[in-house]
Order: C-alpha cells, then sequence, then structure tokens
C-alpha cells in the first residue's frame, strides 16, 4: 500500500557506507516510515527478508563475475535467484541495467541513439571506438573509421573495479602502443578544464562543478599521458594535468550549460538506460559550446548533493510507494497475484534489455 511502513534491504560496501554517512540516510529513511536493514551477502537474504525494496551498489561484484571471478559470480547468482523468486522487490537499480553501465563501450552506444543527441540540442558523445586487443594496424583503421581524431583518451572497456580508471591520453597514432586494452578509445574535447556531474535520483538532479583536464593546442607531438580516470574530476583534485594554462584558454572559461538541456540528459539516460541512482560527466566543448557526455557513474558519491540523505529517502519512498501501486493496479486488472510475489515487474528499474534497447 502506498504511504504505509516499508521495509528496505540495503548492500553497499563499508567504504561506501562510510562515505555516504549511511547513518544520516537510515535516519532520513526512518522519519519516511522506512526500516533500513542491511543485506549480509553470505546469507541466504530471503531469511533476511520479506523486503519491499532493494538499494546497493553491487557493480564491483558485476565487473568481477564480467572477468569470470567466482565471488562474483557466486554473490550475484543468489542475488538474482533471489530476485527472479521474489519479483514485487523493487530493485534499486536493477542488475541488467547495471551490467550495461558497466560497459563503457554499451553505455557510449545507448546513448547515442537517444533522440536529445542532435544539431538543435547540441548534446554529443565525443566520437569512439572498442579496441579488443593491441593490434597496431587494425587499429589504426578501426580508429579512422570511427571519426575518432587526436588527441584522444584511452579508457578501459569495464567502468567500475580496481583498473576501471587507468587511462591514457594518446597524441598520435604511435600513441596506441602505450593504451591498455580492451578500450574504449574516445576524442578529447578541449573544454577549459571544468567539468559538470549532474547527480540525480530519477528524473531529480544537482549540477556540481569539478575540475578536469586542461586544453591542448598542437600537441600531436606530445608523448602519451597515463592518468587515474577517477582521481582528475574529484573536488580536491591535485593533478597537472587539470591545471588550465591561462594562454590555452578556448573561447568562454564559464560558460555554463543549459539547465533544461541537462535536464534532458539526466531523463533521457534515465529512461534509455533504465537507471534511477546515478552521475552523468559533461563537459562544454570550448570552441562551440556543444555540451559531451563523456561519463554515466552507478550510484556515485553525490558530494555537493545538499541534504543529499533527506532527497535518498524522498526519492526511494517514491520509488518504493510507485511500486506497490503499480502492483496493485496488476492485482486489480489481471487478479493474478496477491500482491505479494506473483506481480511482474512494471518500473524502469526492472525492464527487461530488449525493453530498454526498444527505448534507446
Ligand atoms: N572525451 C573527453 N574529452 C575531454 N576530457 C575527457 C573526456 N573523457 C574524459 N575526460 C576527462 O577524463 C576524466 C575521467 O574520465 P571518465 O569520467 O570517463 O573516467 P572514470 O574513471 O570513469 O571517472 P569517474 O568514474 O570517477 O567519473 C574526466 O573527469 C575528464 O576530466
Ligand atoms: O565524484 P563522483 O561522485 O562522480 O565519484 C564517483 C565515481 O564517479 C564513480 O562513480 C565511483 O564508483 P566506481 O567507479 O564504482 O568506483 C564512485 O566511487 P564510490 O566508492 O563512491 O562508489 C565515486 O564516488
Ligand atoms: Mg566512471
Amino acid at each position: 500500500m502506498p504511504g504505509s511502513r516499508k521495509r528496505l534491504g540495503y548492500w553497499l560496501s563499508q567504504k561506501k557506507c562510510k562515505k555516504l554517512s549511511f547513518s544520516d540516510i537510515e535516519d532520513a529513511l526512518r522519519e519516511r516510515d522506512i526500516e533500513p536493514v542491511k543485506i549480509d551477502l553470505e546469507e541466504p537474504i530471503d531469511k533476511q527478508g520479506p523486503f519491499n525494496g532493494i538499494l546497493h551498489k553491487l557493480t564491483d561484484f558485476i565487473a568481477k563475475a564480467e572477468n569470470g571471478d567466482d565471488e562474483g559470480q557466486k554473490v550475484l547468482q543468489y542475488f538474482e535467484s533471489y530476485i527472479q523468486d521474489n519479483p514485487s522487490v523493487l530493485v534499486m537499480d536493477s542488475i541488467a541495467c547495471l551490467r550495461t553501465l558497466i560497459n563503457r563501450y554499451k553505455t557510449y552506444c545507448i546513448i547515442n541513439k537517444c533522440q536529445l543527441l542532435n544539431e538543435e540540442t547540441a548534446v554529443f558523445i565525443p566520437p569512439f571506438v572498442e579496441l579488443q586487443t593491441n593490434v597496431y594496424e587494425t587499429n589504426v583503421h578501426l580508429l579512422r573509421l570511427s571519426k575518432v581524431n587526436f588527441p584522444a583518451v584511452c579508457k578501459p572497456v569495464i567502468a567500475h573495479g580496481s583498473s576501471a580508471h587507468q587511462m591514457t591520453l594518446i597524441f598520435n597514432e604511435s600513441g596506441l602502443k602505450d593504451a591498455i586494452y580492451p578500450c574504449v578509445v574516445q576524442t578529447f574535447v578541449n573544454h577549459n578544464a571544468v567539468l559538470y556531474k549532474l547527480f540525480a535520483l530519477g528524473r531529480k538532479y544537482t549540477t556540481v562543478l569539478r575540475p578536469s583536464i586542461k586544453n591542448f593546442n598542437n600537441c600531436e607531438d606530445l608523448a602519451s599521458i597515463r592518468f587515474d580516470g577517477g582521481e582528475i574530476s574529484k573536488p580536491n583534485s591535485s593533478s597537472r594535468l587539470a591545471v588550465q594554462d591561462e594562454r590555452e584558454v578556448n573561447g568562454h572559461l564559464h560558460e555554463s550549460p543549459c539547465p533544461k538541456i541537462l535536464n534532458r540528459i539526466v531523463q533521457a539516460i534515465n529512461e534509455s538506460i533504465g537507471l534511477g541512482l546515478f552521475g552523468v560527466d559533461v563537459i562544454v566543448e570550448a570552441s562551440t559550446g556543444r555540451i559531451a557526455i563523456v561519463d554515466v557513474n552507478a550510484f556515485p558519491g553525490y558530494e555537493g548533493v545538499t541534504d543529499f540523505p533527506g532527497r535518498l529517502a524522498d526519492f526511494v519512498r517514491e520509488e518504493l510507494d510507485k511500486s506497490s501501486h503499480e502492483t496493485s493496479v496488476i492485482t486489480r486488472e489481471n487478479g493474478i497475484c496477491n500482491g505479494t510475489n506473483d506481480c511482474r515487474n512494471l518500473t524502469n528499474f526492472r525492464k527487461t534489455d530488449t525493453e530498454k534497447t526498444s527505448m534507446a
């Protein structure tokens, strides 16, 4: 029933709980009549329920499972079989959506199909290509075919996990020997070293300004540069790569992107990938003012979002209420279930891969 007391299972790493001050989130949830229960992944989940919803960040396990790791596969298997047996439990976010998101190439491809990306909105994804192995001639050919220009950023295909942020800036074709494979190579866009993080909860979001990589002009002869993609745009980044030389500034320095367009970007990603808790990293192309989407992150840090615990708790409450409303509508319309276990899933979080693709 919408408005009634709910039980929310959650699993976040200890590090993530600490970073988010999860005890504040627990208080905010309780204020909204939601009882948070930490899930022990080593015990059967059904014995820890019943749950109306589950909030989690299992991306590291998903990334490990993709790499064939036993622990990752086991955790996911248990989790997914629990969800299969309890389809009325709302999962924030669904494992299927996160599987897409941890692969940078798949994520870029899905967003690229959104109607939002056009000349009128001036939103784009910088040209990119997936390179599987270090075969120089093939890679040069693929790069040219995909219209990826130099400088370019080489990013690991898998976007989460320990080695997901090791990136290489390359300035010419011979730099391809320095990339770590498999990777996605993407044209580097000069943006005056400013990045905008859009921290989203469903369709609502907050914009936070961050440091970013400086401009590069006339740099065809530079040697490749390795960097940690996860560190450059942190609030207190101390990277020399993020220090903009005033002489290299192009166009207008701090032209903020139009909030209406940012709003549409968040909506498009919420719908096309089916995510509820996510961050979008955008930059403004210095020479044109166009907005480039360069990264989408699952359940990011939300650092800089005012009253994040309250906003997250409001979001969870709304989603749980929506979910129980949808469940009771199916019950009335089909007479197929009793409102507990038999209902089909309706929300974005639980769309199947086929449904998601057709929405893109
Ligand atoms: N196409 C691009 N053009 C210019 N700069 C870029 C581009 N792509 C990424 N960057 C820069 O590289 C940094 C890391 O890129 P990206 O966000 O894709 O990596 P990440 O490791 O997934 O980071 P995180 O997950 O912490 O957001 C960005 O913060 C931005 O400064
Ligand atoms: O500055 P933000 O909040 O974007 O930093 C995020 C980062 O973008 C990634 O989402 C990280 O997730 P992983 O790639 O899965 O490691 C987040 O790490 P986490 O430890 O908070 O989950 C960063 O906060
Ligand atoms: Mg990322």
